[in-house]
């Protein structure tokens, strides 16, 4: 079995990416939800919390200043502010959280897109 096999069987999926279209190496992060490996002391599991942290404010530095950036662009060519049909996806998106992921999710979209009303 190769090592491109292992990864796949390792992350659970068929694509090796959890189930994303993206070719995205998320074994290399090593963001497996499984933590029955991981050791049972705190102070370890808290390095471990420290940098899934480092991971997700740098997910969403950038997927803001993407976000931004396409706002820019759609209303220089004298598009909307908003998409919805993009905004119905990104939630549905984090329904896989449960109803807190619509929380994050309209959070995720209000550091993109800045608050409504201005
Ligand atoms: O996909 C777009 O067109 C965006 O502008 C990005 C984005 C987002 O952050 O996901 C932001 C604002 C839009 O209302 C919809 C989606």
């Amino acid at each position: 079995m190769s090592d491109r096999d292992d990864q796949q069987r390792s992350s659970g999926s068929a694509d090796g990416n959890g189930g994303s279209p993206f070719d995205l190496d998320l074994d290399a992060l090593n963001l497996s939800a499984d933590v029955t490996a991981l050791p049972e002391d705190i102070d370890e599991l808290r390095v471990e919390i420290d940098r899934m942290d480092a991971v997700i404010l740098a997910a969403i530095q950038r997927r803001s200043a993407v976000s931004k950036k396409i706002g820019a662009h759609r209303m220089a060519a004298g598009g909307p502010r908003l998409v919805h049909s993009r905004e119905m996806k990104v939630l549905d998106r984090f329904s896989a959280l449960g109803s807190e992921g619509h929380t994050l999710a309209m959070l995720l979209l209000r550091l993109g897109r800045g608050p409504l009303g201005r």
